[in-house]
């Protein structure tokens, strides 16, 4: 028996829901949304699909399995990066911090910025680093595969870093040399893959559902998969005091760091980098 919650029914928490139901992840869900019209029609929406126990009461989250937190604003096509978000949704955090209390399950951070979110929810739940595991960082590695394959490039593509401009293309793990002005290259269109989804359906959908589904089934299943997502890092590459994607392992005790790659100079640089410019935004949460 798999609880799942959805905080956050929105294009993302409903989608999950939907996509874990259909997949017999989950075997109840627990739906919570702000928006009274929005929080009806995904419950009806899928009682209409399926034979599942759909709850509003979030009393009930302290039993649930996972939490997957998508409330909260998302980027329209004005609104240039996600970090640019954290105003916004820093409010949502607080407020899904207080209804989490007695929960014990696994916490997969969607709402954006994420990995700032990430790391908000590893220091104000109580949860350990490996319960609280931030999305991204499939979605990112699929997005960096598309790239490769336009350009003929095969092997092991995976992203690491933040979930935004500061994202960091594992090169090293591919089947060739990429010079550093293909690579640079390469990272500025993966860096913009999402706008035309989001230009073309307000916000991307069947990627995250996808992966974040995924990782569900990697944690009831205890496949210990190797991914790539957001934790709070403890010096692990050398950095802490903010969370970001890193290898990971993902089974039933949640993410377990993979400390073991070995990163070129380029992609050590850009995961520097990318520390330093979530350690700020980390600072202020
Ligand atoms: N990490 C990722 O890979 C990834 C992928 C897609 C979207 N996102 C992010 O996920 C978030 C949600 O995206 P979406 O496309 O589902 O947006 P959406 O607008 O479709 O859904 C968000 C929902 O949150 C609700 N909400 C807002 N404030 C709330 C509050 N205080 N309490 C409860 N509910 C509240 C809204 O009513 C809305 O239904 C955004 O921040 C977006 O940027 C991240
Ligand atoms: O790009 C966005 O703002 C949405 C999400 O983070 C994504 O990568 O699909």
């Amino acid at each position: 028996m798999t609880i799942l919650a959805c905080l956050g029914a929105g294009r993302i928490g409903g989608e999950v829901a939907f996509l874990a139901a259909s997949l017999g992840l989950a075997d109840e869900i627990i739906l919570h949304d702000m928006y009274e019209p929005m929080l009806t029609a995904q419950k009806l929406d899928l009682m209409h699909a399926m034979d599942i126990t759909v709850s509003t009461d979030t009393k009930r989250l302290r039993d649930a399995d996972f939490c997957v937190f998508s409330a909260g604003a998302a980027r329209t096509p004005d609104i240039k990066t996600r970090a640019d978000l954290f105003e916004a949704n820093l409010p949502v955090a607080r407020e899904a911090t207080e209804m989490l209390g007695g929960f014990g399950g696994h916490l997969i951070v969607i709402t954006n910025p994420m990995d700032a979110f990430t790391w908000y929810f590893a220091k104000h739940t109580g949860l350990s680093q490996e319960q609280v595991m931030g999305f991204g960082g499939l979605l990112d590695s699929r997005r960096f595969a598309v790239a490769l394959a336009s350009c003929g490039i095969t092997g092991d593509a995976r992203v690491l870093g933040e979930h935004g401009d500061h994202q960091v293309p594992i090169f090293s793990r591919l089947d060739v040399e990429v010079p550093e002005s293909v690579r640079e290259q390469i990272l500025e269109d993966i860096c913009a893959s999402s706008m035309p989804v989001i230009k073309g359906k307000s916000g991307t959908v069947f990627g995250p559902a996808y992966h974040i589904c995924s990782m569900i089934k990697d944690v009831t299943t205890d496949s210990c998969r190797l991914i790539t997502c957001s934790i709070p890092a403890d010096g692990a590459y050398g950095i802490d005091g903010c969370a970001l994607g890193l290898p990971a392992t993902l089974g039933k005790n949640g993410a377990k760091v993979d400390d073991s790659w070995e990163l070129d100079a380029w992609e050590e640089k850009k995961l520097q980098d990318a520390a330093e410019f979530l350690r700020d935004i980390c600072r202020r949460v």
